[in-house]
């Protein structure tokens, strides 16, 4: 008969991060984040919010593979993160497509750079152009698109690499409400088609509710005087198709804002 805590997971998490700390400078009195610990499992979608500076990007850019941890361990299905690689893929609030590349040409670059063959390559450029709704502007430069098409693209041109997490940075912070939300509305529905895992950070407790499995609050920060760290990961227990004029997102949303305001209280 097993013990008891001795059964290893058959899947490694597809994010797993364990007392991770950052102090971007050694005479920093007080370390930009201390001893975060989260395990994000295949297929989930994790939001990260809270106030400003409290490390939101500081973490996403360290599982990204851009600025490297002072302290802890990081792995992604299982692999140490020494850098940045393929089995990540990052989205940021501007869109960075190639601007002298069509919108099938963004999105096939990846695909392309690995040497697959231009068949292999043009059916998947095509089934992500038909994902994103965008079949019909494969041959338009970015410069021709509105705000919220060049983010599918930018989102398009990542799930062609096929990559085993997504890393999202306020990547709908920069579009109208309505563009926003329909965007909000596309990803959930991708993500549900793809099953990609993705780490998603946004300064909206709305659009953090609406889009997860499970809300990461964190809180702190150095100009707080304590280390960013998370204050409460909570579970966002509704399916897909969210209205978020419902009793269940609002009580959801009032409940992971108290979070996000005790932080700030506590610091002030
Ligand atoms: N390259 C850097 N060098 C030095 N300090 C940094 C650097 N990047 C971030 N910091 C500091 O680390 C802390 C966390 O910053 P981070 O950008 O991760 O926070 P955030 O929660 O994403 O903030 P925001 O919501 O404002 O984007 C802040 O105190 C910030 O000043």
């Amino acid at each position: 008969m097993p013990r008891i805590g001795t059964e290893r997971p058959q899947h490694p998490a597809a994010i797993s991060v364990q007392g991770l700390g950052k102090r971007y400078n050694a005479s920093d009195a007080v370390p930009a984040m201390a001893g975060v610990d989260l395990e994000v499992a295949e297929g989930e979608l994790i939001t990260v919010v809270g106030a400003s500076g409290c490390g939101k990007s500081t973490l996403l850019r360290i599982l990204a593979g851009f600025e490297t941890a002072t302290e802890g361990v990081v792995t992604i299905a299982g692999e140490p993160v020494d850098g940045p690689g393929p089995d990540r893929g990052v989205v940021f609030q501007d869109y960075g497509l190639f601007p002298w590349l069509t919108v099938a040409e963004n999105i096939g670059y990846g695909p392309k750079q690995k040497r697959y063959s231009s068949a292999v390559v043009s059916e998947r450029v095509d089934a992500l152009l038909e994902s994103v709704g965008l079949t019909r502007f494969a041959r338009k430069f970015p410069g021709e698109l509105s705000g919220g098409m060049q983010q599918r693209v930018a989102i398009a041109r990542v799930l062609a690499n096929d990559p085993a997490v997504m890393l999202m940075d306020e990547p709908f912070g920069a579009l109208d409400a309505l563009t926003r939300s329909s965007m909000q509305h596309e990803l959930s529905r991708i993500h549900r088609e793809t099953g990609t895992t993705v780490l998603f950070v946004t300064h909206s407790i709305e659009e953090a509710v609406v889009l997860a499995d499970r809300v990461v609050v964190m809180a702190g920060g150095a100009s707080h005087g304590v280390p960013g760290h998370i204050r409460e990961i909570v579970p966002v227990p509704l399916g897909p198709g969210r209205d978020v004029t419902s009793p269940e997102v609002n009580d959801l949303k009032r409940h992971v804002s108290a979070l996000v305001h005790q932080g700030n209280e506590a610091a002030a």
